[in-house]
């Protein structure tokens, strides 16, 4: 499939990768601060990484941050690779709304604002305040039994999430943070990240909500049909990259076939963050599996990412792995909503603010071990 002129190739055609003068400026200045060097372990790496996604030294402080939560439904529900029924997704939407979930907490908590996306819920909703229609499909078709989604579909959810992360970045959001609501979508992370990493269902597959053991060998079964019927077989992993049109059309066909519309947004939204220059940090499984498809479409999308947390999941991990990003929190977290990412954004915030405002050895006159005059 071609991308045609629209949002989704203006969004493609403006990423461009992480500067890396201000990266190396970034690590230089890290170096004179008085600490000794790498003592601030990962968050040297995550302010760095923001130098690069900026193309500042120093970044600037990632505030206002701003959450959304894309809902979407599956069809691939009716397989019961959930205990949970379909219609918790529009009621927990409602909660959202109402301010009464974990996200809310923690977005409260963080300071970020909180948007509510309907990108594929499969229930009409009531107009709300923070409520966001976006809505393509009422709900996915059934993966293990063909595409989920059309191509027009995948491409409209893409740019769903485009046009979300683009109205939040206008309205002055420094910080983007994905949250997605799906009941079954762990069935739909877990087919992705096979398809992109080539890993086994049987090692990219969790329990998602809680399911049992049988439900568990149920759901792997269901999305070892699904790569079948779709026909996407796992890539050797000494395959050479394809081209990249081909790469972008294989990207989007494999998102169409066993992805679902919270996906696309997501991904979607991860792609608007990286042509926007604003950083963009992932929650759990769900936005993992996104960003495969970001970065399966644009790979330096990944420069503009940063794993907020790793999810008790399996398939997270894979992801994370495939996509080389370490998680900053990792509480065996298995919410989503965007409740991981909220937890690590005081650690980004804090990461950045280190080079605002940390002393230099210099500045504050303490000896540096490594530029001590020695004595004649
Ligand atoms: O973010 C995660 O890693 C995560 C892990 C397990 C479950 N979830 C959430 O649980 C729902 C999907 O679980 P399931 O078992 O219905 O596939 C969906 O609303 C997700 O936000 C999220
Ligand atoms: C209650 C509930 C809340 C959630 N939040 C994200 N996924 C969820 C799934 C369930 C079942």
């Amino acid at each position: 499939m071609i991308v045609h002129d629209g949002p989704l190739a203006r969004t493609l055609a403006a990423i461009k990768p992480a500067d890396t003068e201000a990266m190396d400026l970034a690590r230089a200045h890290q170096d004179r601060l008085t600490k000794p060097r790498g003592a601030l372990g990962a968050l040297e790496d995550v302010a760095v990484r923001l130098a690069g996604v900026a193309g500042a030294c120093p970044p600037p402080l990632p505030a206002p941050a701003a959450l959304a939560i894309f809902a979407g439904d599956h069809g691939v529900h009716a397989q019961g690779v959930t205990p949970w029924p379909q219609e918790v997704t529009t009621q927990m939407v409602a909660n959202f709304l109402a301010g009464g979930a974990v996200a809310n907490a923690f977005a409260a908590q963080a300071g970020a604002s909180v948007t509510v996306v309907d990108v594929g819920v499969a229930a009409d909703l009531p107009e709300a305040p923070g409520l966001v229609s976006r809505k393509v499909a009422y709900g996915t078709a059934d993966l293990s039994q063909g595409p989920a989604m059309t191509s027009d579909q995948a491409v409209a959810a893409l740019e769903a999430g485009i046009a979300v992360a683009v109205d939040l970045i206008d309205a002055g959001a420094a910080c983007l943070i994905t949250g997605d609501m799906g009941i079954a979508n762990t069935t739909a992370s877990a087919a992705l990240i096979c398809a992109f990493t080539g890993h086994d269902p049987a090692l990219a597959t969790g329990r998602g909500t809680g399911v049992d053991d049988t439900t568990l060998e149920l759901k792997i079964a269901v999305i070892r049909r699904a790569l079948e019927i779709n026909g996407l077989s796992t890539p050797p992993a000494s395959a050479a990259p394809p081209a990249v049109s081909e790469g972008v059309s294989e990207a989007l066909r494999t998102l169409a076939a066993v992805g679902g519309l919270e996906h696309a947004a997501l991904a979607g939204f991860i792609l608007a963050s990286a042509a926007a220059r604003v950083p963009v940090i992932l929650d759990g499984v769900i936005a993992g599996s996104s960003a495969l498809v970001a970065v399966a479409l644009s790979p330096h999308a990944i420069d503009y990412c940063v794993a907020g947390h790793r999810s008790a999941e399996p398939g997270h991990g894979v992801a994370l792995d495939h996509l080389g990003l370490r998680a900053l929190v990792d509480l065996d977290l298995r919410l989503g909503e965007g409740t991981g990412a909220l937890l690590a954004y005081p650690l980004v915030g804090s990461a950045v603010r280190v080079m605002h405002e940390v002393a230099t050895f210099d500045s504050a006159g303490v000896t540096d071990k490594d530029t001590r005059p020695t004595s004649p």
